[in-house]
């Protein structure tokens, strides 16, 4: 997937102003930001379903904007609201799926049994959709968008409106269907905790990429790690491990902290040159809130949670 100078514009809005970007193949790519941020807008032009205000894009080795067809026909997407049929038990929905998208009748069983094995379904295919639980319907509909077998998956907010466990069973999921399919997987969150699970992330605000990288790298491009030391007497403390590590530990709220590059590598020594005085210690990395508060001046945590209630 592959977008230069990406520009749309809605009257009065700038939704997504120029993005460049490279997804490789086989990569499960987020892009992380707020509500209103062009997310949606991104992924909507990649499918075909936006007409971009300027810019190119490719998807599948196909440009959006000349063969609209070819790209839907190599995709799979799942979008926020649930378009599974209620009335229709799990097996139906995919039947349904693979007769729209033309897979051989010869092929059908087998790939509808193989989906549903894979999605942990297989025991429910007679059951009505309305009796599953969300985080199954949520398994079905990536099950359903990769029956066709395309080469690049889009889910949008994938785990909106799911517990705790069903979200992290969704992950498993999207990793397992990954690896088994080989498909591209292009999603948008704005859940900070469940942006680690992306091989990369583009973080998004007002319609620009601010960050890109893995999420190690976008930790570690922003901060340091901090190690908060609670000892009996601070100002020892703090002599000791710049006289003997030659470190510049600062007063915070009572504890002796120190920032460093790597705190694990760091830690053994500074335990050394402190001896029994430490009563207690922590060791914090940067988070992805704090990447996204260093971009965008703001905590993503700040934001008005729309599309998460329920
Ligand atoms: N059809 C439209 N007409 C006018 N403005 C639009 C339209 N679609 C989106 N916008 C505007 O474009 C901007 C980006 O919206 P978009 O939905 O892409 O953001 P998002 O990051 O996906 O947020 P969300 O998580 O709320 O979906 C917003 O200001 C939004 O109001």
């Amino acid at each position: 997937m592959r977008t230069e100078a990406l520009v749309k514009t809605y009257p009065g809005v700038e939704a997504v102003r120029g993005l460049d970007l490279l997804v490789h193949p086989g990569e499960i790519f987020g892009f992380l930001g707020p509500n209103g941020a062009g997310k949606s807008t991104t992924i909507s032009m990649l499918c075909a379903l936006t007409r971009p205000t300027s810019g190119e894009l490719w998807v599948a080795g196909h440009d959006v904007r000349t063969s609209p067809a070819a790209v839907r026909r190599s995709i799979g997407v799942v979008f926020q609201g649930s378009t599974l049929d209620d009335k229709l038990t799990v097996e139906e929905n995919l039947a349904i799926h693979a007769a729209l998208y033309g897979v051989p009748r010869r092929q059908v069983h087998e790939r509808v049994v193989s989906m549903l094995s894979l999605a942990d379904l297989l025991d429910r295919r007679r059951s009505l959709v309305r009796t599953l639980s969300g985080g199954m319907k949520r398994r079905l509909e990536i099950a359903r968008g990769l029956l066709h077998r395309p080469h690049v998956l889009f889910l949008d907010e994938p785990t909106v409106g799911l517990d705790p466990h069903s979200r992290a069973e969704v992950w498993r999921h999207v990793h397992r269907m990954r690896h088994e399919s080989g498909a591209t997987v292009l999603l948008t969150t704005h859940q900070l905790s469940e942006a680690d699970n992306c091989d990369r992330l583009a973080i998004l605000d007002h319609g620009r990429v601010v960050a890109l990288g893995t999420p190690g790298e976008l930790r570690s491009r922003i901060g340091r790690d901090r190690i908060r030391l609670v000892t009996s007497d601070p100002e020892e403390c703090s002599r000791r491990l710049a006289e003997s590590l030659g470190l510049s530990p600062s007063a915070e709220d009572g504890a002796v902290v120190v920032r460093v590059e790597d705190g694990a590598a760091v830690l053994p020594a500074v335990m050394a040159a402190l001896g029994g005085s430490v009563t207690s210690v922590s060791l914090v990395r940067p988070t992805l809130d704090d990447v996204f508060l260093h971009y965008t001046g703001r905590s993503i945590g700040s934001e008005p949670e729309g599309g998460t209630a329920a």
